[in-house]
């Protein structure tokens, strides 16, 4: 590492963190600490030198990088087919944007431990009662009461063993014949499949199916071609209980470099990513591909000094920022940090978030985002890219393969009245799959114009 000061797994423990709870226990926090401290590793080190190797090639440009997930995950809603849903989704819009943009995609999941969010007040009031905020499974628990919402460390190991359980199933669906390329016809979900996303969606899987029993005909042994059958599929979450961050942290026996060993990729949020703060000062210490939420609060010495702190080697693939600006305030924010990082010779990875920015409250009172300004900002994100000549690396959605309605848009016309019907998100709205179809379809377009000469 260039960065010549001192980092330990701890060293963090010396600057300020963010956005923490109001732990009422430190002795079963601690002791929480140590039971994570001797449990296996979830990700193995060998599996974040992949991704770090595919995420090199994003930031040339020869991938894209697709991440998404729920925005919370959910003690309660525990269940495989969600699970293979989540997955399924991610598996399809994977097809649309290679098939579309022509580019390998690099598939990040927000799943197997993004169970902890940082929150713009640390209270919350309903008829005139004051409680903590919910800060994410991982700490307290969304019910309004004094008792559900006290955090309690032990949830943090409950998040352990299901991170365990969600990512062995996650293994075995890649692996296991489920992601084989022959099925992606079995990918479309019953309630998509008869809607124009499912029926665009099938003609595509139409086409590669075809090309698959062509490239049999002629001789090619597509049984023994493994990126026919299994699928890479890696894992992320917000690093911010950096406890449970450091417990899970481990040295390679193989190269003597730190690992946080809790998920393949990590970031840092917008609210946390403080310079002289912990988060910072943790995350610069392990080897995984980090992520850095960049909102309309940064100034481009904050993103210059995330450079420096994060990627003093300036390592292609090491960093991913994720810009997160609003759809109304994309176009004119965006080009001041890619001009400076350009003008510096920073290898970042560019990727998108259209969410964080675009959050509004309905009528009803629900939090919700609408299709429109997603695909606005993102639309903004690659014009911003096109002008400067760089590239515009990924995009970061939160979204699920449930048929919720809690963003409104997209090709099936969701309204606000519709977000009474099935709002289940603990925390942020999600796109439902159908939502998320239509937007990769809209990407790979984004992303063939771009190829397209001016
Ligand atoms: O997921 C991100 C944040 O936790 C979330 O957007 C914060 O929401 P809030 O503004 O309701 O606290
Ligand atoms: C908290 C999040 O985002 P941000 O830090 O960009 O607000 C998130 O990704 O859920
Ligand atoms: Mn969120």
């Amino acid at each position: 590492m260039a960065d010549s000061k001192p980092w330990s797994p701890d060293s963090w423990k010396q600057r300020t963190a963010h956005q923490q709870p109001d732990w009422p226990d430190r002795g079963a926090l601690d002791q929480t600490f140590r039971n994570l401290s001797s449990y296996p590793p979830l990700v193995f080190a060998g599996e974040v030198r992949a991704l770090s190797d595919h995420l090199a090639k994003v930031a040339q440009g020869k991938a894209f990088l697709l991440q998404g997930g729920d925005c919370a995950e959910s003690f309660s809603d525990f269940r495989a087919d969600a699970i293979r849903d989540k997955l399924k989704v991610l598996l399809q819009m994977a097809v649309i944007l290679t098939y579309g943009g022509g580019r390998p995609v690099v598939k990040v999941g927000r799943i197997a431990g993004q169970f902890a969010k940082p929150r713009s007040s640390p209270t919350e009031t309903q008829n005139g009662e004051t409680l903590p905020s919910f800060r994410g499974e991982a700490v307290n628990d969304p019910y309004f009461t004094e008792e559900a919402r006290k955090p309690d460390p032990g949830r943090l190991e409950r998040v352990y063993f299901q991170s365990a359980s969600t990512l062995n199933l996650l293994r075995a669906f890649t692996s296991g014949g489920y992601a084989d390329l022959h099925r992606v016809q079995s990918w479309n979900q019953d309630f998509v499949a008869n809607s124009p996303q499912g029926k665009r969606y099938a003609d595509i899987a139409d086409r590669l199916s075809q090309a698959l029993r062509f490239m049999e005909t002629i001789g090619i042994d597509s049984a023994n071609t493994p990126v026919l059958h299994e699928v890479e599929y890696f894992t992320s979450h917000e690093a911010l209980i950096l406890e449970y961050e450091q417990a899970l942290t481990r040295r390679d026996s193989l190269t003597g470099d730190f690992y946080c060993c809790s998920a393949h990729m990590l970031w840092i949020g917008e609210r946390t990513r403080q310079l002289d703060g912990a988060h910072v000062e943790f995350l610069r210490g392990v080897k995984n591909p980090i992520g850095c939420k960049v909102g309309p609060k940064a100034t481009v010495d904050d993103v210059l000094g995330l450079c420096d702190a994060l990627n003093p080697d300036n390592v292609p693939g090491r960093l991913t920022l994720i810009t997160r600006f609003g759809h109304n305030a994309v176009a004119d924010q965006l080009p001041k940090f890619v001009e400076a990082l350009k003008r510096e010779g920073r290898s970042v990875i560019w990727s998108c978030d259209p969410m964080h920015g675009n959050t509004f409250s309905a009528k009803s009172g629900h939090k919700t985002r609408d299709v429109a300004h997603i695909l606005d900002e993102i639309r903004n994100f690659f014009a911003v890219h096109k002008a400067q000549g760089t590239c515009p690396g990924g995009v970061h959605f939160e979204l699920t393969g449930d048929a919720v309605t809690e963003c409104v848009g997209g090709s099936q016309g969701l309204t606000e009245e519709h977000l009474q019907e099935r709002y289940d998100t603990t925390c942020d709205p999600r796109l439902n799959a159908k939502q998320s179809l239509d937007l990769a379809f809209l990407i790979a377009e984004a992303i063939q114009e771009l190829q397209q000469k001016p």
